[in-house]
Parts: structure tokens; sequence; C-alpha cells
């Protein structure tokens, strides 16, 4: 259900999860990169935030996950980078009582990522060496603490993340395959946490 290692490769096997398990993918970045885009009157403080790698108000982010989850028929969706933080987490859970079914983390070395995420190619401003450093850092003081508390609640799937797409999708595969199906009212959040690992 959260983000972390920018071009840990998140978008890339979510698409393919959309593809294979028809899933909904909401992607928290590409949900504030849409609010920017839209010139709404909270865009200018977010673009500046997104360039400096630091996180957007947990307000802001929440609002806009609600309205996206709101807005699909879908019970079954994709969290993609959320929560970032503590307070993301609270935040999102007391206003819609919604936990993730499971929190997939795609761990993958440092180095690999940057080398992904110079590469990438979308045109993102925020994708340059010196706010990558800074989202790394960021994702390891608010986001990582996050993992220890998935884990403890037997929520953590962890996926080695530096090999190739269909490698990696493989695993993830299984986990999708594997998972059981929360019948409705309680609507599914197969949550991505896609977060840095330290010990490589
Ligand atoms: N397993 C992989 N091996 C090599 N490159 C990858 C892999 N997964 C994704 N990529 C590439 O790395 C870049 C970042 O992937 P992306 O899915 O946008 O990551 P994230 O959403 O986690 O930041 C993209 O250019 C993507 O094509
Ligand atoms: O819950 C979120 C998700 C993203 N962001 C901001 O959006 C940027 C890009 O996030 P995204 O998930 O798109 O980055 P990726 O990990 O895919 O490279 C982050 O660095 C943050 O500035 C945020 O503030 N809160
Ligand atoms: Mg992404």
């Amino acid at each position: 259900m959260y983000s972390g290692g920018p071009g840990s490769g998140k978008g890339t096997q979510c698409s393919k999860i959309v593809q294979e398990f028809g899933y909904t993918h909401l992607s928290a970045g590409d949900l504030l990169r849409d609010e920017v885009k839209s010139g709404s009157e909270n865009g200018a403080m977010i673009h500046d935030l997104m360039n400096e790698g630091k996180l957007v108000a947990s307000d802001v982010i929440v609002r806009l996950i609600v309205k996206a989850i709101q807005e699909t028929d879908n019970d079954k969706f994709l969290l993609d980078g959320f929560p970032r933080n503590e307070d993301n987490l609270k935040a999102f859970e007391n206003l819609t009582k919604i936990e993730p079914d499971f929190v997939l983390y795609l761990d993958c070395p440092e180095e690999e990522m940057i080398k992904r995420v110079l590469s990438r190619n979308q045109g993102r401003e925020d994708d340059n060496i010196e706010t990558i450093r800074k989202r790394f850092r960021v994702f390891e003081e608010s986001t990582l603490p996050l993992v220890d508390y998935y884990a403890s609640k037997g929520k953590l799937r962890r996926v080695d993340a530096a090999r190739s797409v269909e490698e990696v999708f493989e695993s993830v595969r299984a986990i999708f395959s594997s998972t059981e199906v929360r019948p409705r009212p309680d609507r599914h959040c197969n949550c991505f946490s896609f977060l840095r690992s330290f010990c490589r």
C-alpha cells in the first residue's frame, strides 16, 4: 500500500497486474501530477514539494485518493506509492476504515533504482539526481518505519525487484494468485509497498 524506492518498478508491475488480474491502478504520484496539470489552487504548492522530493500534506493526498476510489466501481484496486509516512496511514485509515489485504515491497538496491529513474524518460522534473537523492532520504526516514509496521501485522510481501520485469512479475503473480479475495462490503486494497531495502 505504499511507496518507497523510486524506480523499483511499482508503476511497471501495477500495469501488469491490471492486465492479468483486472485491478484498478491508483498511483498517488500520478494523482498529484494530474492535480498540478489541472491548475487547481493547490497545484503550485504540490509542484514545488514534488520537485524538492518532499511529501505533500496528508489531507491533500488522501482527498485525491478517496475521490479516485469513489470514482471507480471496481472492488479491487492497487494503491501505488501510498502511504508514504505514518501520518498518511492514519489519515487514510481514519477516514476510510480501509486496510490493505497486503503490502507488496519491491526490494531493489539504491544504485539500480537511480539507474532506472535516470533513464526513465517520462519528462518528470523530479527525476534528476539531486531530487532523487532527497526522495531516497525521505523514504528512509518516513516510509521505512511503515515496512516494520506491516511486517509486524503479517501483511508484508517482499519481492526481489533487482531482476528483469518478467522475473519480478513471476513473483508478483504468485502473490496475487494465492491471495484470497475478500468479499464486499470490505473493498479490497491490495496495496503496493515498494520500499527500498537497507540490507543490500
Ligand atoms: N525489473 C526492471 N528491470 C529494468 N528496468 C525496469 C524494471 N522495472 C521497471 N523498469 C524501468 O525502470 C523505470 C522506473 O520504473 P517505474 O515502474 O516507473 O518505477 P516506480 O514507479 O517504482 O518509480 C522505467 O523506465 C521502467 O521501464
Ligand atoms: O503519497 C504520496 C505520493 C507521492 N508524493 C509525492 O510525489 C512524488 C512522486 O511520487 P511517485 O510515487 O510518482 O514516485 P515514484 O516512486 O514512482 O518514482 C514523491 O517524491 C512525493 O513528492 C507525496 O507527496 N505523497
Ligand atoms: Mg511510479
